[in-house]
């Protein structure tokens, strides 16, 4: 289990970055961590591989403590693996070869056999044999992931897996290295912006602001209850809306066009979205934002119903 306990750490001695972390992680666990750009999410990844020297507090793995460089000649724990956002892959070798390099040379068919498994994992039998320098920034990413996977390390902190990833590699990608690392009981942490990296294969969310963790939960009771607008945000456009003077949240598939209601709106932009239209629309002197299955003219007057319920 990992467990982080009282952790507060900064940079420089007036700025903290990460104040008073405590949570727990199983082994086999995957944990989501999500918030707006600075609030710490990499630097929480890089105390737990031991790269950053703790201000409070200890973190371990089972009964061993996670030590900084001060204490380490090479910073990171041997079983963990950290991918980086700048992935530190060797250029003029090939796809194997950068795979290959941490497995055993004394073994050459099991690791030949593991390279395989590890390419197809990340969908790149076809550039086996090509230089890394030749690769795309995504390309990049996912060798990085499969070198991380090489030794089976006992735990994966991921940041932005898939930033440089096309949608449509992204969502196999994601299907296979999650399925993979559940196969292998293989912990794993992913600071990401991305709501899809959580929603599907997450066991645990947490929400960091301001340098804290705002909540520690599932994500679908973090999605269905957000405690606030910053909460909700991370997945959706959100709706803050005053009804019978209380505050409420609601996601754009909660807001849906009805005959008659005595909530009436207006049309200012419609958006195609594929599967569904995005309208945004004037309700009581604010724009508000829902899904439709068909466009709306400008300026057209409508009549909508809101459902709390999810
Ligand atoms: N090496 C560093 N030296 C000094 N300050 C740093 C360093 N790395 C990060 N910071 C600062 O620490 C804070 C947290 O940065 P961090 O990279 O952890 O945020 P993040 O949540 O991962 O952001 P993003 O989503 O933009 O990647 C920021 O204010 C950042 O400027």
């Amino acid at each position: 289990m990992l467990q982080v306990n009282n952790v507060t750490f900064g940079y420089s001695k007036k700025k903290i970055v990460l104040n008073n972390f405590n949570f727990t992680l199983n082994e086999g666990e995957h944990l989501c961590v999500m918030g707006e750009s600075g609030c710490g999410k990499s630097t929480l990844l890089k105390a737990i591989y031991g790269l950053v020297n703790l201000k409070k507090g200890e973190i371990y793995w089972k009964e061993i403590r996670v030590l900084g460089p001060k204490f380490h000649l090479v910073p990171g724990m041997d079983f963990f693996k950290y991918v980086a956002q700048d992935f530190d892959l060797m250029p003029y070798t090939s796809v194997s070869e950068n795979i290959k390099k941490f497995l055993s040379r004394f073994y050459p068919e099991e690791s030949e056999q593991r390279t395989q498994e590890l390419l197809e994992v990340i969908e790149m039998k076809p550039f086996a044999n090509t230089k890394v320098k030749n690769l795309s920034g995504g390309q990049k990413q996912r060798v990085a992931i499969a070198r991380a996977l090489a030794n089976e390390p006992e735990l994966l902190l991921l940041d932005e897996p898939f930033s440089q990833i096309d949608n449509f590699k992204k969502n196999s990608l994601r299907r296979n290295l999650f399925t993979y690392l559940k196969e292998k009981n293989i912990a794993c942490i992913v600071a990401t912006h991305d709501k899809n990296d959580a929603l599907s294969f997450a066991d645990h969310l947490i929400v960091l602001r301001n340098n804290k963790i705002l909540i520690n939960d599932t994500p679908s009771k973090i999605y269905h209850n957000p405690i606030e607008k910053y909460v909700a945000a991370l997945f959706d456009d959100i709706n803050e809306i005053t009804i019978d003077g209380k505050i409420v949240l609601l996601y754009p598939h909660q807001i849906k066009i009805v005959e008659h209601s005595n909530l009436s709106a207006v049309v200012l932009e419609t958006y195609f979205k594929g599967s569904f239209w995005l309208i945004e629309a004037e309700f009581k002197n604010q724009k508000i934002f829902f899904n439709n299955s068909a466009a709306l003219q400008k300026r057209a007057a409508i009549a909508l119903s809101f459902t709390e319920s999810l």
